[in-house]
């Protein structure tokens, strides 16, 4: 599949049979078997009083958190796009994210800055936050987010230009690894006029100046 292809629903089976040898109790989630044994793998009692609910609460926690490959950009965008005649750049800033490394499926997470140029058609306030939480609700990479906002929002406006500036701090640098706590990665993507057009890209830079 290709990476950046923003519209696909995405790649999860709705019909998730669960791994051979493992069965499901009446109602339980099907990734609540694999949390049972992960904590008995770390060497857990998984019927004392405190876990014996974790696995199906952390399998619902994991399905939330990664609900990215199931959801439909054109169902949440609900045709709210609208002709405008507005040419003027649309700015939207520190939208929170939280997402989770592909590499330790340990949560990173920041703040989206979105910048586009229309050319003849505006997006839902609200659905760019949208659009940012289906990517980042998956297993990701910094890069890659940043990469997939900036082409479904050039998608889905016919823009002239689009930027995405992501900016986080991840998990896996913090609590384990190299445990910088005070570090952040600042990734961006220029798209059309943002690319070719110095002025563009930093009149958008200088909406953000605790980035630069
Ligand atoms: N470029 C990029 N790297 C990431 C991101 N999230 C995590 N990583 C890095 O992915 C790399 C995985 O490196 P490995 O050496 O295979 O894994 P590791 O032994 O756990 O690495 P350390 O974190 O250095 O202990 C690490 O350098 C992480 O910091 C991301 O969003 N973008
Ligand atoms: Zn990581």
């Amino acid at each position: 599949m290709d990476d950046f292809a923003p519209l696909s629903a995405g790649t999860v089976d709705d019909e998730f049979e669960p791994a051979a040898g493992i069965s499901l109790s009446r109602g339980e989630h099907h990734l609540a078997p694999l949390y049972r044994d992960l904590l008995r793998g770390v060497g857990e009692d998984v019927n004392r009083e405190g876990l014996v609910g974790t696995p199906q609460r952390a399998a619902k926690a994991f399905e939330f958190l990664t609900q990215g490959y199931t959801q439909d950009i054109q169902a949440l965008l609900n045709g709210a796009v609208f002709e405008s005649a507005n040419r003027d750049m649309v700015i939207v800033r520190d939208i929170e994210f939280y997402s989770l490394c592909e590499h330790h499926i340990l949560p990173f997470y920041g703040k989206v800055h979105v910048a586009y140029l229309p050319a003849g058609k505006v997006i839902g306030l609200s659905k760019i936050p949208r659009i940012v939480d289906v990517f980042a609700r998956r297993l990701q990479i910094q890069e890659n987010l940043t990469e997939q906002v900036a082409r479904c929002v050039q998608e889905v406006t016919g823009a002239k230009g689009v930027a995405v500036v992501v900016e986080a701090r991840h998990m896996c640098m913090l609590m384990r690894g190299v445990e910088k706590q005070n570090s952040s990665m600042v990734t961006n993507t220029m798209l059309g006029q943002f690319r070719e057009n110095e002025n563009a890209r930093m009149q958008f830079l200088r909406f953000l100046p605790n980035v630069i």
